[in-house]
C-alpha cells in the first residue's frame, strides 16, 4: 500500500471542503499537534485515525474553533478561517458531535436542540414550533427520536442522534464526528451510516475519529492517519484491509481483535439456546462470582435487574451483549455497591456482601472498570497519580498521611506497564486524551490484586494497539484464575473474549450460551427481544 504525504493535488478532484496545512498546537510542555494536514473533498466521508494522543481531538478543535492554532493555516471551501471561534465556525457550517456528550438532560430533545438559536416568537421562546422544526428535521435526515422526551430518558444512541441533530439543526454542511459509535449497538450504528450516506448525498462533508477499523471500511471514502501530532498519510478506502490501517497508524503489525472472531465454531440454533446461566459445562470450581435472584430499581424507579440469577467461575471470562440500556449498567453498580438492591444475594468467593461499601468490596478483591470514566473513573482535575490510587488511599499512606513516595513509584510502574502517555504523573488527567484516560482507569482497576474483574466497555474509546493490551490482560487476568464480567456494546469484543455469553434484555438473560455455540447472526435477535 502506497501511502503518500497529503498534498492538495492528491485529494480527490472536487473542491476541497477542509484544507489545514501545517498546523501546531501545544499545551504547556504538551505538543498536540505538529505540522499536521488535512485535506478533505467536498461530500466525501473522511476517516481520521491513529493511536491515543494521535493528535485527531485536537485537530479538530482547531477545525470548530475551540483553539487556535500556534501556526499552520485552516481553509474551509476555500476560504482563510485560521484561529476562528466557535460561533464563526458554526455559520460557516461547522458543526462538531463531541466524544462525551454536551447536552442539558433536564431539558427536552427539542429545547436541547435549539439551545442558543430558540425561534422566537415576539420577545418569547416559541417551544412549540421548536418541537415541530425538530420534528421536521428528524423525518428529513432519518434521525428519529422524540422531540418532547427528555434528554435523562434517552438511551444513549438517543442522545448520540439528539447531538447529531443540534448540529444540523444550525445548518452544518461539514459535520465532524468525535468516536461517535463508541456507546451504540450495532443497529444503531448501521442506523447511524445511513444518516452520514444520505448527509454525503446531500453534499455535505463529514470527518468521522474511529478507532475502529470495521468501521473506517465500511462507511469511509478516504483515510488520513495521523501518528504522534503530525499526519503520516492519506489514501482512498478501496481495496484497503484493516490490517494495513493498523499498520500505519502503530508502525508495526497488530493482532486486531476483529480477526479473532474468525474463529467462531459452527453456530447452535436460537431454538436450542438456553436461558440459564449455567448452559455451559458442567462448572468445576466453586464460583467466583455468585448472583442469586437479583432485583436491581433504575433512577427512574423502574424495574432495571429483573429476577438475575448466575455464577462466575473461577478463570472465566463472562460476556454479557446487548444494547445499551437493558440493565447492565445497574446491574454492574449493584454489584459494585454504588447502588441499592432492591432484594437478592451477591457473593464473592461464597461470601455475601450484603451492605458492604464500595470500598469495602474493593479491599475483598473486587475490581471495576466503570463504564462512564468522567462520571464514574476519574476526577479530571487530579493528577494522574492520584488517579491511579483512587478508593484505594487507605494502602498509600497510615494515619491520614499520604506517602507520596508510593504514590510516585506506583504511578511510575503503572504508566510504564500500560503505556499511559504522556508519562507524566503530576498531568491532571483532564489534560489526556480519552483513550489515555481510559488506559488510567484499567491500569489501577488491573494493576492490583484482585479475584473479580467487573469491565464494562474496557476499550470504549482506546487504539488498536491498546485494545490488543487491554484484551491481552483480560485473558491474562482469566488464566490466572480470575472472574471476569465483561460487559461491552461491542459485539465483536465479547465474542473475541468471553468463555460464556448472556444477552441481556429487559433486565434479564435472553440466552446464556458457550462462546463456541455463538456467532453475531445468533445472538442479534436476542438483543432486539425478537428471540426473547
Ligand atoms: N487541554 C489539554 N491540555 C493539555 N494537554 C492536552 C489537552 N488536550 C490534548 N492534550 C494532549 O495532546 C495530545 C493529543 O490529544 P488528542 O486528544 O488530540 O488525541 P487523540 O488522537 O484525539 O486521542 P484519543 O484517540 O485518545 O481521543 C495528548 O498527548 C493529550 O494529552
Amino acid at each position: 500500500m502506497t501511502t503518500p504525504a497529503p498534498t492538495a493535488a492528491s485529494a480527490a478532484q472536487k473542491p476541497l471542503a477542509i484544507c489545514m496545512r501545517g498546523v501546531v498546537k501545544t499545551f504547556g510542555g504538551v505538543v498536540a499537534n505538529r505540522d499536521a494536514s488535512l485535506d478533505v473533498a467536498t461530500g466525501e466521508i473522511h476517516a481520521l485515525v491513529g493511536e491515543n494522543g494521535a493528535g485527531k481531538s485536537t485537530l479538530m478543535r482547531v477545525l470548530a474553533g475551540l483553539y487556535a492554532p500556534d501556526a499552520g493555516s485552516v481553509e474551509v471551501n476555500g476560504r482563510d478561517v485560521t484561529g476562528w471561534k466557535t460561533t464563526e465556525a458554526i455559520s460557516a457550517g461547522v458543526g462538531m458531535v463531541h466524544q462525551h456528550f454536551m447536552l442539558v438532560p433536564t431539558l427536552t430533545v427539542a429545547e436541547n436542540v435549539v439551545l442558543g438559536v430558540e425561534p422566537q416568537n415576539g420577545l418569547r421562546v416559541d417551544l412549540h414550533r421548536a418541537a415541530i422544526e425538530v420534528e421536521s428535521l428528524c423525518r428529513k435526515c432519518g434521525l428519529h427520536v422524540d422531540p418532547h422526551a427528555k434528554v435523562a430518558d434517552l438511551s444513549v444512541g438517543e442522545a448520540q442522534r439528539v447531538e447529531i441533530l443540534k448540529t444540523l439543526y444550525r445548518g452544518a454542511k461539514i459535520l465532524i464526528l468525535d468516536e461517535p459509535t463508541a456507546v451504540l449497538s450495532p443497529p444503531e450504528v448501521q442506523e447511524l451510516w445511513t444518516v452520514l450516506r444520505a448527509l454525503r448525498d446531500d453534499g455535505g462533508t463529514v470527518v468521522l475519529i474511529t478507532h475502529k477499523l470495521d468501521e473506517v471500511i465500511a462507511v469511509s471514502d478516504h483515510i488520513t492517519v495521523m501518528r504522534a501530532g503530525t499526519t503520516v498519510s492519506r489514501f482512498p478506502t478501496q481495496g484497503v484491509t484493516p490490517r494495513e490501517i493498523a499498520r500505519a497508524m502503530v508502525g508495526r503489525d497488530v493482532a486486531l481483535h476483529l480477526e479473532a472472531v474468525g474463529a467462531v465454531d459452527t453456530p447452535v440454533d436460537s431454538a436450542t439456546a438456553d436461558t440459564s446461566a449455567n448452559a455451559s459445562a458442567a462448572p468445576t470450581a466453586a464460583p467466583a462470582l455468585r448472583i442469586t435472584g437479583l432485583q436491581v430499581v433504575s433512577d427512574r424507579g423502574l424495574a432495571a435487574v429483573n429476577d438475575l440469577s448466575f455464577d462466575i467461575r473461577p478463570g472465566e471470562i463472562f460476556g454479557i451483549a446487548g444494547v445499551e440500556g437493558n440493565g447492565q449498567t445497574e446491574l454492574l453498580e449493584a454489584i459494585a455497591g454504588l447502588r441499592t438492591v432492591r432484594s437478592g444475594r451477591i457473593e464473592l468467593g461464597g461470601q455475601a456482601f450484603g451492605t458492604l461499601s464500595v470500598r469495602e468490596r474493593a479491599d475483598r478483591g473486587l475490581s471495576h472498570i466503570p463504564e462512564d470514566r468522567h462520571r464514574r473513573g476519574l476526577v479530571l482535575d487530579y493528577s494522574i497519580a492520584d488517579n491511579l490510587i483512587l478508593g484505594r488511599q487507605h494502602h498509600f499512606g497510615t494515619r491520614g498521611k499520604l506517602d507520596h513516595a508510593a504514590i510516585d513509584a506506583n504511578a511510575k510502574e503503572q504508566i510504564g506497564r500500560f503505556d499511559i502517555r504522556p508519562p507524566m504523573p503530576a498531568l491532571p488527567a483532564r489534560a489526556l486524551s480519552g483513550g489515555n484516560q481510559q488506559k488510567i482507569v484499567i491500569a489501577r482497576e488491573m494493576g492490583r490484586s484482585f479475584s473479580v474483574l467487573l469491565a464494562a466497555q474496557p476499550t470504549r474509546g482506546v487504539d488498536v494497539g491498546a485494545i490488543e493490551f487491554i484484551h491481552a490482560q483480560l485473558r491474562a487476568a482469566r488464566d490466572a484464575g480470575k472472574g471476569i464480567l465483561l460487559i461491552s456494546a461491542d459485539l465483536t469484543e465479547v465474542l473475541a473474549l468471553s468463555d460464556r455469553i448472556a444477552v441481556m434484555y429487559g433486565g434479564r438473560f435472553a440466552t446464556v450460551l458457550p462462546r463456541a455455540a455463538c456467532s453475531a447472526e445468533l445472538l442479534g435477535p436476542f438483543m432486539t427481544g425478537a428471540a426473547a
